[in-house]
C-alpha cells in the first residue's frame, strides 16, 4: 500500500517511521511519501491560509496549494488515482470498518488541514477523479489533522497481511469480531500487590476460559458502552426471546 500525506507540519507525521507502522514501512509492506503543503505556494512568505469570505475567526486553507500538491501527486492523466482521505471535525465517523474498508485500498492520500479547515472547493475539484472522504476520528475539536491521520494510519496498517504477529487477536478485538469489547488480560506473576489473576484463567479449562472471557466482554460494554450492547440485545432478543442480554 501507498500512502501520501500533505501537511504544512510534515515532521509531525514522523512517528509513522516508528513501531509498527515504521516496520511495516521498512519491509515493504507501506510505502509512505510525506510532503511539506508549502513546497507547492510560490509567494515569498509560503502563504496557505486566508481569511474567510463570509466573515468569522480563524483563517482558511487557501485552494491553490492543495490543488497543485494534489496535481503533482495524483496526476489527472495518471493510470490510477489515490482514496482521498480528509481529516475535519465535521467528518463521517471513522470506524473499524472504514479502517478494513481502506485497508483494501492499494493508495491512500490524506491531507492534513489545520487553521479552520481547508477551502471545500479542494474536496470537490479531488472528487472529479478520486474517491474523497471527509472523515472525524472523535467527537472533540483537535487543531489540525495530523494527529487524525496517525491514528487512522495505525488503524489501517495493523490490518494488512504480514505486518502485525499474530492475527488471530484481530478477531478478539474491540470494535471487530462480535462488537463487544474485548476482556481484560492478564499475565505473570499470578499474585502482584495482592490482586490475583482468575482463578479461571489459570484453570486450563479453555470451556469455562471461553465462558468467563464471553461473560467479561458483555459485562465491560454494558459499563462503558451500552450503544453497543443495545445491538446485540437486539440480536440476543431476536434469537432467545425476551430474554435480552444474559
Ligand atoms: C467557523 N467554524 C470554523 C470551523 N470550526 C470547527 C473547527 C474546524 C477545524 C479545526 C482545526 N482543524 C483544522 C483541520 C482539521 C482536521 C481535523 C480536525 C479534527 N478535530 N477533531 C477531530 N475528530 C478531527 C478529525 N479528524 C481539526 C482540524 C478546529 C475547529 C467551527 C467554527
Amino acid at each position: 500500500m501507498r500512502l501520501d500525506v500533505v501537511s504544512i507540519f510534515p515532521e509531525y507525521l514522523a512517528a509513522l517511521d516508528v513501531s509498527l507502522v515504521g516496520k511495516a514501512a521498512k519491509s515493504g509492506l507501506l510505502d509512505v511519501h510525506l510532503h511539506d503543503l508549502r513546497d507547492w505556494t510560490h509567494d515569498r512568505h509560503r502563504t496557505v491560509d486566508d481569511t474567510p469570505y463570509g466573515g468569522g475567526a480563524g483563517m482558511v486553507m487557501k485552494p491553490e496549494p492543495w490543488g497543485q500538491a494534489l496535481d503533482a501527486l495524483a496526476p489527472a492523466d495518471g493510470p490510477t488515482q489515490p482514496r482521498l482521505i480528509v481529516p475535519t471535525p465535521a467528518g463521517r465517523p471513522f470506524t473499524q470498518e472504514l479502517a478494513y474498508e481502506l485497508a483494501a485500498e492499494p493508495w491512500l492520500a490524506f491531507a492534513c488541514g489545520r487553521y479552520e479547515g481547508i477551502d471545500a472547493r479542494v474536496a470537490s475539484y479531488a472528487a472529479e477523479r478520486m474517491r474523497v472522504d471527509e472523515v472525524s476520528i472523535g467527537d472533540y475539536v483537535l487543531n489540525g489533522g495530523e494527529v487524525a491521520v496517525l491514528v487512522m494510519v495505525e488503524a489501517v496498517a495493523r490490518l494488512l497481511p504480514g505486518v502485525i504477529g499474530n492475527p488471530e487477536s484481530l478477531a478478539e478485538e474491540s470494535h471487530s469480531g462480535d462488537g463487544l469489547l474485548e476482556y481484560p488480560v492478564y499475565t505473570k506473576p499470578p499474585a502482584w500487590r495482592g490482586y490475583d489473576v482468575p482463578e479461571v484463567l489459570l484453570s486450563g479449562n479453555h470451556g469455562l476460559i471461553a465462558e468467563w472471557r464471553h461473560e467479561q466482554s458483555v459485562r465491560r460494554t454494558a459499563e462503558r458502552r451500552p450503544d453497543l450492547l443495545a445491538a446485540w440485545g437486539d440480536v440476543l432478543s431476536d434469537q432467545d426471546g425476551a430474554e435480552g442480554v444474559r
